[in-house]
């Protein structure tokens, strides 16, 4: 089975409060990105032991601690019948870019496991699985937009129109580790609830919509404040960092394409509609 596990962008984020396990609370909006790995699952040929082929960008960690692969051992845990698998992973969202990367590939390895051996587990029951691999990877079982809350795993409706909104996505080609950028953070209440901020016209969002990590990572690395002026300059709507960054994003509402831009071609630049 061949699936293709897109990114995600935050739209907000807000760090909260510090929670006793260490975590962090967050109020933040996920929508998926339709930019996307490829992942293929088949059952091992026989007598060969599960196993992960690799592609595209290079991912570090040897193969049994790639997402995708503890995935499917978590399901293995419970379900002795499951075969070893064969998989392929062709890599192509940058890892530690705040896009989400590893958590859908992890995600979309249980919907496919799910699928091709019949387990007949509920949305729910996948969203379980999902959380005990990480705070992000929940979101990408129903891949809809959601305002998430407590660890980022926690999802309540909110209705978005973001139909016929151009994206532009820029990856300074910065490895931001998500531990490294929590630390940085004091969690405070947002000034501005963000289900009433994303209610109002995506151009008001500039002075209601904000992401924690931009304001704690910008000193470190500048890049990200000039990268999201460039945005700006070219007539975006709305931008920010997605996560805990690197990537910045900018929207154009109402747009079949954003501008052509003029970042190297290192800086990865995804252009499309959300
Ligand atoms: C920044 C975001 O991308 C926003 O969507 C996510 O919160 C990150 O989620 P993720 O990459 O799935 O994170 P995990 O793999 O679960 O956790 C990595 C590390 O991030 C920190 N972490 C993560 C999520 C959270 N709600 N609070 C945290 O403090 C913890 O130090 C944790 O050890
Ligand atoms: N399938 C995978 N894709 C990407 N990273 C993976 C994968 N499996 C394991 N990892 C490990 O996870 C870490 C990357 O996690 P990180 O959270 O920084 O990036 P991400 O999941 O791509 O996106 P985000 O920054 O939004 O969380 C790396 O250390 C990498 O080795």
């Amino acid at each position: 089975m061949l699936t293709f596990p897109n990114a995600k962008l935050n739209l907000g984020l807000y760090v909260t409060a510090r929670r006793p396990d260490g975590f962090h609370t967050l109020e933040t909006v996920f929508v998926p990105l339709p930019w996307t790995d490829a992942l293929e699952l088949l059952p091992a040929a026989p007598g060969q032991p599960t196993s992960l082929g690799l592609s595209g960008r290079p991912i570090p960690g040897a193969p049994d601690t790639n997402l995708c692969v503890r995935a499917y051992a978590l399901l293995q845990a419970d379900f002795p019948q499951l075969p070893p698998a064969q998989l392929h992973l062709h890599k192509v969202v940058p890892i530690g870019a705040g896009l989400g990367g590893g958590s859908a590939d992890a995600a979309f390895a249980l919907k496919a496991a799910n699928e091709l051996f019949g387990l007949q587990l509920s949305t729910e029951a996948l969203e379980s699985y999902a959380r005990r691999l990480g705070a992000d990877c929940a979101f990408f079982i129903q891949n809809k937009p959601v305002l998430a809350r407590e660890k980022g795993d926690v999802f309540e409706k909110i209705s978005l129109d973001l139909a016929g909104t151009a994206c532009a996505v820029v990856y300074p080609g910065l490895h931001i580790s998500t531990v490294e950028a929590y630390a940085r953070i004091v969690p405070q209440a947002p000034a501005h609830p963000l289900r009433a901020a994303l209610g109002a016209p995506i151009e008001t969002w500039r002075d209601t919509v904000a992401n924690d990590f931009e304001t704690a990572l910008t000193p470190t690395y500048p890049v990200l404040a000039a990268i999201k002026q460039q945005l700006y300059a070219a007539g975006a709507a709305y931008a920010s960092l997605s996560g805990s960054g690197s990537a910045v994003y900018g929207l154009w509402p109402g747009q079949f394409e954003a501008p052509a831009l003029s970042w190297p071609a290192e800086y990865l630049v995804w252009r499309g509609q959300l």
